[in-house]
């Protein structure tokens, strides 16, 4: 087993009988989505929504009931990855792109599971760039807004042409450096007019499940 499907696996532990919840997107919420779907196809009875299309994709092939967003209510928990994941429980993602209806859904959920593996800890956020995810329009000059602020965005390509969200935007990659406040940062990307949200995830993970190499789990509550 991988260090990926360690900690998700570990995660999928917490879904009860009964429960909404929340399926992330990534490599490592994959393993989450799987092992849900195993426990469902022996009884689980949950409902859940997911943060991407592909994750919509794989739950259903799982037999997971998927529940549209605006019917299913508050969630019990979510399980996502993560990019990066710092001491205090602040958090990259969106690398896949998924960034915006996994911060949605991590926002209306009781509890949010992060489960990575050790290489996503970090002491301080920002060596990963940061996902900006911006709308079509005006998309040059939000991007020079980004650059004024001293953000150093890169468009996210999808070969030749520029990447696209599920829900039709795009990405600005922020090489950032050592991100001093996380806090302030998502405050002031999100007061950008173009910008539609940012991958910082400001204590919002209430539970970090890191599988390190020795193959043991980190599992930390955020106090
Ligand atoms: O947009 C994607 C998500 O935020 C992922 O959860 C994040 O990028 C981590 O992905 P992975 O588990 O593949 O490293």
């Amino acid at each position: 087993m991988n260090l990926k499907q360690i900690a998700a696996e570990h995660a999928a532990a917490f879904v009860e009988d009964g429960m909404k919840v929340g399926l992330g997107t990534g490599s490592t919420a994959y393993y989450a989505i799987c092992r849900i779907g195993e426990r469902v196809r022996e009884g689980l009875n949950i409902q859940a929504v997911a943060t991407s299309e592909a994750s919509d994709k794989l739950a259903r092939e799982w037999g997971i009931p998927i529940i549209p967003f605006d019917q299913i209510g508050r969630l019990d928990l979510t399980i996502d990855g993560a990019d990066e994941v710092d001491p205090d429980f602040n958090l990259i993602k969106g690398g896949g792109g998924a960034l915006l209806r996994e911060k949605i859904v991590a926002a209306n959920s009781d509890k949010l599971i992060i489960v990575a593996d050790g290489s996503k800890a970090v002491q301080k956020l920002g060596k990963f760039p940061l996902p900006v995810e911006v709308v079509p329009f005006a998309s040059e000059w939000t991007f020079q807004a980004l650059e004024n602020m001293g953000c150093q965005p890169e468009w996210r390509m999808d070969g030749q042409k520029q990447y696209l969200t599920d829900n039709g935007n795009l990405i600005a990659d922020c090489h950032l450096g050592a991100i001093a406040d996380a806090s302030e940062l998502n405050v002031q990307l999100n007061m950008l007019p173009g910008v539609v949200d940012n991958g910082l995830f400001v204590k919002m993970a209430d539970v970090v499940i890191i599988a390190k190499e020795d193959g043991s789990i980190d599992e930390l509550h955020r106090p």
